[in-house]
């Protein structure tokens, strides 16, 4: 049998050549890249590896450390090879323009959630492709749109009640945000495609999407270390692929596979000619990307599966862990719990029937109190970097570098840079919602700030908010979001929490402590468990 050796001096070569590379890598990165002249942790211009530690070895923990990076390096700083960071909020529209300033999103980053996301409007790498997708999905998340779907939102809100008051004297503690989870699906679900998902009319609140969509960002952190292994693995068949792992086997059989055959049933009968018999007068978002004038290959089943995962993934969770907030802590601050419920009985007279979203939305210490839910719930917490390709970003601010080694405070300066095309800056939710000049006492639920003192709303803190994203990419299920918050909550607070006691749940069970793509609470947290008395 013939045998493959290598001789000790082609091993010795190969080294050679290796640590040759990395040097000429290292060279490259911190003399002549187009970064190269700004400020930051040098290891963290040679090399991933440096954000690769904080996220993979200390648990998704690299937002904190530019906390304190910021400190020492200003207010835009290099934080890894390809990625400047800035926690100044006043450039936010400049990372995040709307309109037909372009911003491509980074490889880097949208490669970790494999190859079928690259099909998504969350995915689409270039400016143009996005608008492309996004365009034909648009109308369907205005504000116009999503009153349309209110009939149903209102019945499931109710029907969420029903559900969880069921529970009643059981004493059995449950998740809530389990049922949550199940409410928002639903909702995205149908709009998607026409009918049920079942999580609402099973007997309890189990199984749902929830586990799947965390299962799926298990592996983030790594997949953004070892790309090639993300590829090699996205190159397997799928019975291989579901033998790595019990997690990636849950996470392709429920959001891939089963999410693909209702788009592919779908597709069928929308060829076939028997849609418009299986749907009747409804239409579904997919049924608009179908009827559009987009290439052929955007229509693909395919395609259309991935983007219905891409949907449930953005659009369920997130919405869920925003209420299992509101939860928490109107059940743990009673003046905050008390203040809504008085507001909300001045117009609801029956809580079985609720007022519309627009009549809600008009309450201001409700307004407030969701605004709040949704400012420390985060949406996204990780870094979301954009790249300009047509345009130098410029920045100008100022900043108090750290005391001086003898102890000396020091005076603040002013920095300019100069932002050159292509390059990626990011930002985080995470990073601007703690800001203390923007949100005094900014890890406290405090529904008051978004308020002025007349107890109107104050519209200036607004544009600080980044749990939707900004700029054009912005969260296109933001308004669905918000009437799904309306009305659930009201739903909740007039029917649901008078009967909810918190169980074992602290503040930590609430409290970003990582960041896992999304925010995560601490990693022994049993979730927001509650009882029904
Ligand atoms: C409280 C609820 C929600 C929050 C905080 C939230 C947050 C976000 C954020 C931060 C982004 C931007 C990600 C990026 O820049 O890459 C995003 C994008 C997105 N969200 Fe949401 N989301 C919520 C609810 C929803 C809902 C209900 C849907 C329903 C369809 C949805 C669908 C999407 C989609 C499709 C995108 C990608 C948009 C694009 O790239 O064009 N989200 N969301």
């Amino acid at each position: 049998m013939a045998a493959f050796f290598l001789s000790w001096q082609t091993a010795v070569a190969l080294v050679g050549l290796y640590i040759a590379g990395w040097i000429v890598l290292v060279v490259y990165r911190t003399t002549f890249h187009p970064l190269a002249k700004f400020p930051g942790p040098k290891l963290a211009a040679m090399t991933f590896a440096y954000e690769g530690y904080y996220d993979v070895v200390r648990g998704g923990s690299y937002n904190e450390k530019l906390v304190e990076l910021h400190k020492r390096y200003g207010p835009i700083m290099r934080i890894n090879p390809n990625e400047l960071h800035c926690n100044d909020p006043k450039f936010i529209d400049e990372v995040y323009p709307v309109g037909s300033r372009r911003r491509d999103k980074s490889q880097y980053f949208l490669d970790t959630f494999g190859p079928k996301a690259l099909k998504t409007g969350f995915g689409s790498r270039t400016h143009n492709i996005h608008r492309l997708r996004r365009g034909v999905m648009n109308k369907f998340f205005s504000k116009g749109s999503i009153s349309k779907l209110e009939p149903m939102i209102h019945d499931l809100a109710q029907r969420l009640s029903d559900k969880i008051l069921a529970k009643t004297g059981s004493g059995k503690p449950f998740d809530i945000t389990m049922a949550y989870s199940c409410y928002t699906t639903e909702v995205i679900f149908t709009y998607c495609f026409g009918k049920k998902s079942g999580f609402m009319d099973q007997e309890d609140f189990e199984p749902n999407l929830r586990e799947p969509i965390y299962a799926g960002l298990a592996n983030h952190h790594i997949g953004k270390q070892l790309p090639l292994l993300v590829k090699a693995m996205n190159m397997l068949p799928i019975p291989l692929m579901r033998m790595l792992s019990k997690e990636l086997a849950l996470y392709i059989d429920t959001m891939f596979i089963g999410l693909g055959k209702h788009a592919a049933n779908m597709r069928e009968a929308y060829e076939n000619g028997t849609y418009e018999k299986m749907m009747g007068e409804r239409s579904t978002i997919f049924a608009e990307v179908w009827n559009s004038d987009l290439p052929a290959e955007e229509k693909s089943a395919e395609r259309v599966g991935s983007e219905a995962a891409s949907l449930m993934g953005a659009g369920t969770e997130t919405t869920a862990w925003t209420l299992s907030l509101l939860t928490f802590y109107l059940k743990t601050q009673p003046e905050i719990y008390e203040r809504v419920t008085k507001e909300l009985k001045t117009v609801v007279k029956d809580p079985r029937q609720l007022p519309s979203w627009s009549a809600l939305e008009q309450l201001p210490y409700l307004a407030a109190t969701i605004l709040e839910a949704i400012r420390l719930s985060y949406g996204v917490s990780t870094r979301l970097a954009r790249a300009a390709p047509d345009e130098e970003l410029i920045y100008r601010g100022t900043y108090t570098p750290l005391p001086t080694k003898s102890g000396v405070d020091s005076e603040p300066v002013q920095v300019e840079y100069v932002i050159p095309k292509n390059q990626f800056v990011s930002m985080s939710s995470y990073n601007i919602h703690a800001n203390e000049e923007i949100f005094p006492d900014a890890g406290e639920f405090r529904p008051e700030r978004w308020l002025n003192e007349e107890g109107e709303r104050r519209k200036d803190l607004e544009p600080y908010m980044m749990s939707f994203g900004k700029g054009s990419r912005q969260c296109l299920g933001m308004n669905l979001a918000y009437c799904e918050l309306y009305l659930g909550l009201t739903a909740l607070v007039l029917r649901v929490l008078p009967h909810l006691e918190i169980f074992e749940t602290t503040v930590d069970d609430v409290k970003y402590h990582h960041d896992l793509f999304v925010p995560m609470a601490h990693p022994d947290s049993k979730g927001v468990r509650v009882t029904i008395e």
